[in-house]
């Protein structure tokens, strides 16, 4: 059951955490951001023990021998694993952080970001996580409401202010005023959805492999950039016979290849101010949208977006660290009274 609730019981969190697909956050209080690592652990299939975690885990991807298995216990921005997710969190706070958690009486209580629409499982799991590392209270707050904060959106006002999310797997759209959602939706559609339509793209049409760290075409695709008499070359895999070649690679194609996310993504925005008050809608229409999440950087959105839209588009200061940075802001009691929802 979601209830509204004052900001005060926020600023009794002592530790902020942002577990995303893509990247888990935390920040403690009075201390900062203490980790911003790659959600991806490492373990040995034999005997269950932990090889690494964060970015040595996430180099490891691709390239494991058959007894080491790379997880990544969160998908969709939800908890899918959650011992996976318990021994990942550990271990990138660290044995000294914890122990001087546990001195002050830190992970007393905690406050994590959930998707807007997480179902009672989801929000189920994030709890669990929490109190599995030793947090005996957990505040839920949703991620478009810290990430408004986190991008300095003036959230608790009457005014109407869209934010975009934009994470690994999917984009979540908000518009809020007086603190709460009030009209949203998720779109499955992120950095690594316009990542894997490139991938199919060249596999499809140019029967390529790309190896998951070449992003270069994408970036080439989305700004435009590009003279047609110097298409790009990249480095991939023959589908057929297994070695590896290059391949010259036509912007406009790879542009093709992502257009129908993208247009999910401008038809989404439309609908979630279809579902808002005509007042609001006309705030939005000088405001604009704030992008926020790591996908925010993805070369030449922001512009799609105000094409497909026809609204002015922002780009978060740090997009990436948006909903980490508000939910600190909260619990640190740098926010001016407003009715955060938590649940
Ligand atoms: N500089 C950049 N340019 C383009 N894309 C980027 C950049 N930095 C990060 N990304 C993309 O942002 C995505 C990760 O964003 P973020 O860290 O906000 O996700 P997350 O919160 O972990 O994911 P989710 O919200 O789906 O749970 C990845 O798909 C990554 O490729």
């Amino acid at each position: 059951m979601t209830v509204s609730k004052p900001l005060d019981q926020l600023r009794r969190c002592s530790v902020a955490v942002d577990v995303g697909s893509a990247r888990t956050r935390v920040h403690i209080k009075e201390a900062g951001l203490v980790v911003d690592e790659p959600s991806v652990v490492a373990v040995n299939t034999y005997s269950g023990a932990l090889i690494a975690v964060g970015t040595t885990a996430e180099r490891m991807d691709g390239r494991t021998p058959g007894h080491i298995r790379v997880v990544r216990p969160v998908s969709n921005g939800t908890v899918i694993d959650i011992e996976m997710a318990q021994r990942m969190l550990r271990a990138l706070v660290g044995t000294s952080v914890r122990r001087a958690w546990r001195r002050r009486g830190a992970m007393q209580r905690a406050a994590v970001t959930i998707p807007h629409n997480a179902d009672p499982l989801a929000r189920t799991a994030a709890v669990e996580t929490l109190t599995g590392v030793g947090a005996k209270q957990v505040e839920l707050v949703d991620t478009p409401t810290a990430a408004g904060v986190g991008c300095g959106l003036p959230v608790e006002h009457p005014e109407a202010t869209m934010i975009l999310v934009c994470g690994a797997t999917t984009t979540q759209i908000a518009v809020l005023s007086l603190g709460a959602i009030v009209s949203a939706t998720t779109v499955p559609m992120g950095g690594d959805t316009i990542h894997h339509a490139v991938v199919q793209h060249l596999r499809n049409h140019h029967e390529l492999i790309l190896p998951s760290q070449a992003v270069r075409p994408l970036h080439l695709a989305l700004t435009g950039e590009g003279d047609p008499g110097e298409a790009p070359e990249v480095w991939g895999r023959d589908v057929a016979t297994g070695t590896a070649r290059t391949v010259r690679i036509d912007p406009d194609d790879v542009r093709a290849a992502i257009q129908a996310p993208l247009t999910g993504l401008s038809d989404a925005i439309r609908s979630v101010l279809h579902d808002c008050p005509p007042d609001l809608v006309a705030d939005l229409a000088d405001r604009g949208m704030m992008l926020a999440g790591g996908s925010a950087l993805l070369p030449g959105l922001d512009e799609r977006l105000r094409t497909g839209t026809g609204m002015p588009v922002h780009i978060a200061e740090q997009p990436s660290l948006s909903a980490v940075n508000g939910l600190a802001a909260m619990i640190e009691g740098q926010v001016t009274p407003l009715n955060v929802q938590v649940h």
